[in-house]
């Protein structure tokens, strides 16, 4: 099954720009580049070391979000206008960022995915030279738990990588947007999707599926970028070898749990093959130490009773029904897959926190010593500060208002869970704080490496009411949830906060509060700049010392993607996508109603108890610069949206 309004038969669907030297080489050029072999990693950090470039997901492979780039800053950021903006021609969640590399654009646009290339080289102006939309099957709308959103390409030896909703693996070739290779990854009959952006490192892509709200297993892959074939394949539950554990896992912190099979065992029964664990977030690497780093997501059902072979909460909590590896952070050998490390952030989740927020490379001085540290901000409303060679866990702080543990044991590694706020007994709600979408959800932070423990962070600031429901139906491609979800503003006015928190004291240096949620990445600059947005459509520039807002404008639809900042044709450029959506938007854009708190797993009552549905829909890229003229580009024409008025949650 493809998409409505794709034509099955067109392969490659590449439409050309008539007039284009992309175009005038297109017929000639064989649609395979796969005789090209370069170094990735060496690629990756020339591209990086160009301040020009925003030239991977996070800019670097650490995930940092931080652009050298200083032209746009303090002093003259109020003279900072739109250059141009684009349609995307496509409406729902626009999240990401898009790729510059060399004075051209990538992007990917939501659901059905059109890939743009821009070119940038003349000022207030971007010019399309190819644009792809993949073949889609349509099933994929439906089990796209969180909106039919995309985070984003990567760039690697001439190829552009990303993932289709329905589960592609898709590089195209950068010069012309023909397609190289594609691969299947996810299947959405089976109510798996791809919401996440590969990574490409040591010359492989790297990518992992959705779908744990549909009982799926989780799985991250590894292709060769030169051709697609797949290198290791390594699962989030199952034996050891399934989860591709290395002799030496954990071996400095055995207590973090070592081999024995753990990934079925603390599972009841055959729950393991249904165990979630999906890595659907954002992903780093150390290219020095050859790790990849990832999150897994919740353990496949909400409702706690069937994750555990004991009936009380203490002795679901006892160690014995962990649900692993699910909530857990993994460091991987990029050749092998083989991983090094794993720690369980929230074991026997009750509570959908899933674990895989982006894990950000800085390096620390703790205690006197330099670590090469991985900061993560965990759904759960921790803050995980790790040795990355080892796993060994050096800090923990709550970041926001949590109330389902009192902290982290730091011996065991362990969370201090509370009874009265752990949802276990059917038909009984508990409130509980952070909520299911957490202290703070996908939005990715950022962090300045010259002031390596202060990260800039949307975060979310409402709790919500759980009750756990009698289990329906165990197929594949069903909803798996089984819990009645409301969410509720911590405080009223205040949904979203952006922090400035130091990772070390556990302090924020400074905080803006801000009406709607912030579901935005940030970007810092070393203009002395964060940008962040708003669901509402605020896209802002604040004082990173203060915190102090020295800049806004309000664009046509609420901002969940994430600014990047670059050089082209001489100047510099902030660009960021608008289009309202992902879970916390998915209400308005799948057009729920209204009377429902319940809908799309409780995001609807804070929805439209807070006027969500007064935010526009959209789908744009748009561009700013000092001065900038302001113009707005024709997108070319592309099949119509097929999901402007199709299924959702
Ligand atoms: O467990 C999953 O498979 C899965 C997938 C996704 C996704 O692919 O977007 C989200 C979630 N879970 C999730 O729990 C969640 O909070 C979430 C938010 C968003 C978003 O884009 O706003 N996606 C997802």
């Amino acid at each position: 099954v493809t998409g409505c309004n794709v034509d099955a038969t067109a392969t490659p669907n590449v439409q050309q720009q008539a007039g284009t030297p992309a175009a005038q080489t297109a017929q000639n050029q064989p649609a395979s580049s796969t005789a090209r072999t370069v170094d990735s990693d060496q690629e990756f950090q020339r591209i990086a070391a160009d301040a020009d470039n925003w030239g991977g997901i996070g800019r670097d492979f650490a995930l940092t979000r931080h652009s050298p780039l200083s032209g746009i800053n303090r002093d003259n950021v109020r003279d900072l206008r739109m250059s141009w903006e684009m349609k995307t021609n496509a409406t729902r969640g626009h999240e990401g960022q898009p790729l510059v590399i060399d004075d051209r654009m990538y992007f990917v646009s939501a659901y059905p995915n059109h890939v743009y290339a821009v070119d940038l080289s003349e000022p207030d102006n971007g010019k399309v030279l190819w644009h792809y939309t993949p073949e889609q099957d349509e099933r994929s709308v439906a089990v796209a738990c969180c909106d039919t959103v995309n985070r984003g390409a990567s760039y690697g030896d001439g190829k552009i990588v990303f993932g289709s909703l329905s589960g592609d693996i898709i590089a195209l070739d950068a010069e012309t947007g023909r397609e190289v290779w594609k691969k299947k990854l996810a299947h959405p009959d089976q109510g798996e999707t791809v919401t996440m952006a590969p990574i490409i490192a040591n010359g492989k892509v790297v990518a992992g599926i959705s779908g744990n709200e549909f009982g799926v297993l989780g799985r991250v892959v590894a292709y060769n970028l030169a051709d697609g074939s797949e290198v290791w394949n390594c699962a989030a539950a199952g034996s050891d070898q399934d989860l591709c554990l290395g002799a030496d896992f954990n071996k400095a912190n055995p207590h973090f749990g070592q081999l024995g099979d753990l990934g079925i065992k603390s599972f009841p029964g055959e729950e393991w093959k249904r165990g979630g664990g999906a890595a659907w977030g954002w992903y780093s690497y150390d290219p020095d130490l050859k790790l990849v780093y990832y999150g897994t997501g919740n353990p496949g059902l909400w409702s706690p009773s069937y994750r555990c072979g004991a009936d009380t909460h203490e002795e679901c909590n006892n160690g014995e029904w962990d649900n692993k590896w699910s909530m857990t952070t993994f460091a991987r050998n990029i050749d092998t897959g083989e991983a090094v490390w794993g720690y369980q952030k929230t074991p026997f989740d009750q509570w959908d926190y899933d674990g895989v927020n982006e894990p950000i490379l800085v390096d620390l001085t703790i205690d006197g010593r330099q670590v090469p540290a991985l900061v993560q901000f965990d759904r759960n409303g921790f803050v995980y500060v790790h040795d990355r060679r080892d796993g060994t866990l050096l800090r923990t702080h709550k970041y926001v208002n949590v109330n389902w543990a009192e902290r982290v044991d730091m011996e065991t590694g362990r969370p201090v869970k509370v009874a009265a706020h752990s949802p276990f007994e059917r038909g009984k709600n508990v409130s509980v704080s952070p909520s299911a979408m957490g202290g703070k959800d996908q939005q990715p932070c950022s962090v300045d490496p010259a002031e390596p423990q202060v990260f800039f962070c949307g975060t979310n600031n409402w709790y919500m009411e759980l009750e756990p429901q009698e289990r329906g139906n165990t197929m594949l491609g069903l909803p798996y949830v089984f819990a009645n979800v409301m969410m509720k503003p911590e405080k009223p006015g205040a949904l979203g906060i952006v922090k400035a928190f130091d990772v070390l004291t556990g302090q924020s240096k400074w905080e803006i509060e801000e009406a709607y949620p912030v579901w935005s990445g940030t970007l810092v600059t070393d203009g002395g700049l964060v940008f962040y947005g708003t669901l509402d459509g605020w896209f802002r520039a604040v004082d990173k010392e203060t915190g102090e807002k020295l800049w806004e404008t309000k664009l046509p639809s609420g901002v969940i993607g994430n600014a990047i900042a670059y050089r082209a044709n001489g100047n510099e450029y902030i660009s960021v996508f608008s289009g309202i959506g992902g879970w916390i938007g998915l209400p308005v854009t799948a057009g729920l109603d209204p009377s429902d708190p319940y809908g799309a797993l409780g995001a609807a009552g804070l929805a439209f108890s807070n006027n969500f549905q007064d935010i526009p829909l959209g789908g744009m890229v748009h561009t700013f610069r000092i001065g900038g003229a302001g113009r707005t580009i024709e997108p070319p024409a592309v099949a119509s949206n097929p999901t402007a008025h199709g299924a959702g949650h």
